[in-house]
């Protein structure tokens, strides 16, 4: 058998080494290796980051840097296209700004945002906000949490949205929609001066509509006075995003702070009553309490065998809230805004929707409420419309996220600490993913395989996907079905511009001349 032994040298001749000594010193020179190896590896990579450049870009005025130039043309959909594009001309299509005292780095598609996607998921990316949005959101909001909270708060979450928990909320969604046409179309209907015309601003309508369904999705809120104040206070403390961060009575942040101090009052009243109502219910009995967020997060416990506490529970109801609302509210203003500039689609959309309504007679089927999800399922062209509708008018055109190490990207270095952006208005609107891209054109969504990946991403992507995406989609094909099912409208000035507020709108809210149709 052979044996393991080495030799060394003395008086100038070799001489073996007994075993017992060849092993520690093997070890020794591996562990002197691996340390030389890790030490000259380390040492090259910091020369490598402190060689590479941070990407161009200009940091302008001390602290303030970019700060106004890129609210003022965030506030504007054709200002955000034309500042992205001046930059890119400038200093290519990845590029940093100084925003709010931090270096920003607006990620280029599709490259950059994968780039930003993938690093987070691997944790070397973080979440980041203005630590004035991160207070109006609270600690416990899933939108504030990072890493493995954020990994085991997200999971839980999204099991009450996805596919098959959002197939339970049809019913309810159908009832609110038919509810809402009742209460604040068909009204406004009999007041019209003409016999069978009236004329609404589309967006005031929407956000009433979203609001009451999420107010319903999550505590069982009934439209009303309740809902009525609840909204009035959201509306403040929403205002408290755009604001400057002075916490003194008579600015928009204090009273933003304010509002939501209230409406966390609000909820815990609702948790009493519910964890009340909870108590009550014995197994076999039939059950009071509703079945919504509320209740699954009161009841359901997440991976680790744990209930959300009841700060984590407020923190994420008005989460949730800001979540649903205003995003899907300016969705459905702007497909209502691009049904009325293309009759074509119009035509389209009433071609789709007669087809499941006579489908439905031939079965019999009740008209008011019928939805289900194959019916959702087959609404393929009312899809297209409202995903192109997204990429024209995203609600959210991007996030905000930190480096948690120092990071390589495309020959830069972005240091730690730095901030970075994904964006989708710069890949939404670029030739070369999206063919005449300022055409609204729903056909281009028929062959989702031909869409570059990362370059569409209305709801974002990797680990902070947003979680409502399911609810969303079914919510507008439900109240896009019954619009089409009983109206038609133009817009009263075609010509007001699409601007952004921070999301997008016209000025006038999409003020529409609707008529009664019967399908
Ligand atoms: C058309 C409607 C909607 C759009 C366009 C939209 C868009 C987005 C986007 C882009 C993100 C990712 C933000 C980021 O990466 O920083 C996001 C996250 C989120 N969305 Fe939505 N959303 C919509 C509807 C909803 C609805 C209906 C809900 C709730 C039912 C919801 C709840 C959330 C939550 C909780 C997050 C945070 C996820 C996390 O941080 O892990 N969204 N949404």
């Amino acid at each position: 058998m052979a044996s393991i032994v080495t030799y060394t040298m003395a008086g100038g001749t070799w001489n073996r080494l007994p075993l017992s000594y060849t092993t520690p010193i093997i070890v020794s020179v591996s562990i002197l290796v691996t340390i030389g190896v890790w030490f000259i590896g380390s040492y090259i990579q910091t020369r490598r980051q402190i060689r590479l450049p941070v990407p161009p870009g200009s940091y302008g005025l001390p602290w303030i840097g970019d700060t106004m130039n890129f609210m003022a043309s965030s506030m504007s959909a054709v200002g955000y296209q034309k500042w992205i594009e001046s930059k890119r001309r400038k200093y290519g299509a990845l590029f940093k700004i100084r925003f709010l005292g931090n270096p920003l780095v607006l990620m280029e598609a599709p490259a950059g945002n994968k780039f930003l996607f993938q690093k987070e998921g691997k944790k070397q990316i973080d979440i980041y906000w203005p630590p004035q949005v991160a207070r109006l959101f609270g600690r416990k909001a899933i939108l504030n949490l990072g890493g493995e909270e954020h990994r085991v708060a997200r999971r839980y979450v999204a099991r009450f949205l996805d596919y098959t928990a959002v197939s339970r909320y049809v019913e309810t969604v159908e009832r609110r929609t038919v509810q809402h046409f009742a209460d604040h179309w068909e009204k406004e209907e009999i007041r019209g001066s003409e016999s069978d015309t009236f004329v609404i601003a589309a967006l005031d309508k929407t956000k009433l509509f979203t609001f009451s369904v999420m107010c319903s999705l999550v505590i069982s809120m009934d439209e009303g006075p309740e809902m009525e104040v609840l909204l009035g206070k959201f509306n403040t403390w929403a205002r408290g995003f755009i604001s400057l961060p002075i916490n003194l009575p008579g600015f928009s942040f204090y009273n933003a702070l304010k509002a939501r101090s209230y409406i966390l009052d609000l909820f815990s009243t609702h948790i009493a009553q519910r964890t009340a109502q909870l108590a009550k219910d014995r197994p076999g009995a039939s059950k009071t309490a509703a079945p919504d967020i509320l209740t699954s997060l009161l009841t359901v416990a997440d991976e680790n065998g744990e209930l959300f506490s009841e700060t984590k529970i407020k923190d994420n109801l008005l989460t949730l809230l800001f979540g649903g609302f205003d995003t899907s509210s300016t969705a459905l203003t702007m497909i209502i805004y691009y049904i009325a500039k293309y009759p074509r689609v119009y035509d389209q959309l009433l071609q789709e929707h007669r087809s499941i309504l006579e489908q439905k007679r031939r079965k019999g089927d009740d008209e008011a409420l019928i939805m289900t999800r194959e019916d959702l399922s087959s609404m393929k062209y009312t899809w297209r419309v409202i995903q192109e509708a997204l990429r024209l008018q995203p609600p959210l055109t991007g996030g905000w996220r930190r480096a948690t190490t120092d990071l390589e990207y495309n020959g830069y270095s972005i240091p730690k600490g730095w901030t970075m952006m994904w964006n989708n208005m710069n890949s939404h609107f670029d030739p070369k993913f999206f063919h005449d891209p300022t055409t609204f054109n729903p056909s281009r969504f028929e062959e989702p395989s031909t869409i570059t990946p990362f370059t569409f991403l209305p709801f974002g992507a990797g680990t902070r996907f947003c979680p409502g995406n399911e609810f969303a989609k079914m919510e507008m094909l439900i109240f896009i079905h019954h619009l089409i099912k009983r109206y038609q409208w133009t817009l009263v000035d075609p010509d007001d511009p699409v601007i952004r507020d921070p999301m997008p709108m016209q000025r006038n809210r999409t003020l529409i001349k609707v008529t009664r149709r019967i399908l």
